[in-house]
């Protein structure tokens, strides 16, 4: 397994994070277990922030919040000086609580609700991305009876298939974001965003998809979206200056995954802005950055207990943990591939292929097809790396399990940030109706 940040195995032959032994925090805190390297995440944030926000003129990062949000991650992001990305009551909800500056946030989502945009608009994010044609005259309403005038962006679909999973491509014609940039929607909607009395048009935002390594990619992107922006101007004579590029850069998870540095990512977008820009003669607008699975993805590991092995010979060995698919989706949904190592025994030479499954009621509750480990056995633990992404915030009960609980880690101390839930939080939210408490009590 690949080590990321301040990952070592020490002395004991354990892996440590965070100055952080993960045989005692096992033991203090139980498995499963979500490790969250604080050190790693602010190193990240600052790549971030000197590769855009110092080095270019005129330009913001903004953390995507979906990756992994919780109020200790929002006081981060707020601390490192970056902006943040919501895409629901929820998560607006979240960086309210944390203090987050609310005139660096902005609101995504393709299905806002009238409570959640009345909801940002009371608490005065920076900017509302707005995504399609009803959102926009329901913000208009809103805002008109709130008296307010507020800054939006649109988001256009620009017509880019990138290199992805298809379930995380954004960018293609056929796709439930945004309005489509070729077939002239995108036009429409600008034109009646103009003709509203309370909205502000700043600029425009698209996202192509996630885990994207190709900086072509993005380069593609830049110019269909400087071209746009410079069509618009001689269209209608609207000199937008805010272009919101989202997110999407990948990160490593597993061996072949190549992904660049942030400052060739800064570069690309720097230089494929100025050429954009010098071909059309459009002013350089500001430009922003949403990055989500790159600012946490390899700060994050997942601690499990191994539990029973079952060894089918001249087939496969299964190696159970104590958690899987609830506690990370992702390979069942996109065949996300990832590494682990035993993080007891970790300087061991691996012996074996095995493949890693979960406890749930589900074939598909894989978390890793065949990894070569020192021989498993009941009691070890299991370090799955580069969870920081899409883990936590996509984890589920389903079969009744339990959250893991979430460890950041620094400098040797480790914080709860996320109480591990309990089976009682499973029926926070149960009622019995009485007659259901009669059936029952009658069956006894
Ligand atoms: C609008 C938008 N912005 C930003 C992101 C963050 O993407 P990533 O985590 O790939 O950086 C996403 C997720 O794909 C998104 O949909
Ligand atoms: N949830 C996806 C990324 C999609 C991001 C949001 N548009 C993943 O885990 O890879």
């Amino acid at each position: 397994m690949r080590l990321h940040g301040t990952q070592l195995v020490n002395e004991q032959g354990h892996l440590e994070i965070g100055g952080c032994d993960t045989v005692q925090l096992v033991n203090e805190f139980g498995t499963p277990l979500y490790i969250m390297d604080e050190a790693h995440i602010r190193g990240i944030c600052r790549q971030y922030y000197s590769s855009f926000v110092e080095d270019m003129e005129n330009a913001e990062v903004i953390y995507a919040s979906k990756a992994f949000s919780t109020l200790a991650m929002c006081r981060i992001i707020a601390e490192e000086g970056l902006g943040l990305d919501v895409v629901s009551g929820g998560e607006l909800y979240t960086a309210l609580q944390a203090n987050f500056p609310t005139a660096r946030i902005y609101f995504h989502g393709n299905n806002k609700s009238r409570e959640e945009l009345a909801m940002a608009l009371n608490a005065g994010v920076g900017r509302i991305v707005v995504d399609n044609f009803h959102e926009m005259s329901i913000l208009n309403e809103i805002a008109t009876d709130l008296n307010q005038q507020v800054d939006i962006l649109l988001r256009v679909t620009p017509g880019i298939e990138a290199h992805t999973h298809e379930y995380i491509q954004t960018g293609q014609i056929d796709s439930k974001f945004g309005f489509t940039l070729p077939d002239g929607t995108a036009d429409r909607a600008l034109d009646l965003a103009l003709s509203y009395s309370h909205l502000v048009v700043k600029g425009i935002h698209a996202h192509i998809g996630s885990q994207i390594f190709e900086l072509d990619s993005f380069r593609h992107e830049v110019q269909i979206m400087i071209n746009y922006l410079a069509d618009i101007h001689e269209r209608t004579g609207c000199l937008l200056q805010e272009l919101n590029l989202g997110g999407g850069f990948g990160i490593y998870y597993a061996s072949g995954d190549d992904p660049a540095q942030i400052t060739d990512y800064a570069k690309t977008v720097q230089s494929s802005l100025e050429d954009a820009c010098r071909a059309r003669k459009f002013p350089r607008p500001k430009v922003i950055v949403e990055p989500g699975r790159s600012i946490v993805g390899t700060a994050g590991i997942t601690l499990y207990t191994v539990g029973s092995i079952k060894e089918i010979p001249e087939v496969r060995k299964y190696v159970a943990v104590d958690g899987g698919m609830a506690d990370n989706p992702r390979p069942a949904l996109y065949q996300a591939r990832y590494e682990a190592v035993l993080a007891n025994r970790a300087n061991e030479e691996t012996v074996e292929s095995v493949s890693i499954t979960g406890k749930c009621c589900e074939s598909g509750d894989m978390l890793i097809w065949d990894i070569d480990l020192p021989k498993a056995i009941s009691g070890d633990i299991l370090a799955v790396s580069c969870t920081g992404a899409y883990n936590y915030s996509m984890s589920s009960n389903y079969n009744r399990l339990t959250r893991p609980g979430v460890v950041l880690v620094k400098d040797g101390h480790a914080d709860v940030i996320v109480k591990r839930e309990t089976h009682s939080d499973l029926l926070r939210n149960d009622i019995l109706p009485a007659r259901l408490k009669f059936l029952q009590m009658a069956s006894r």
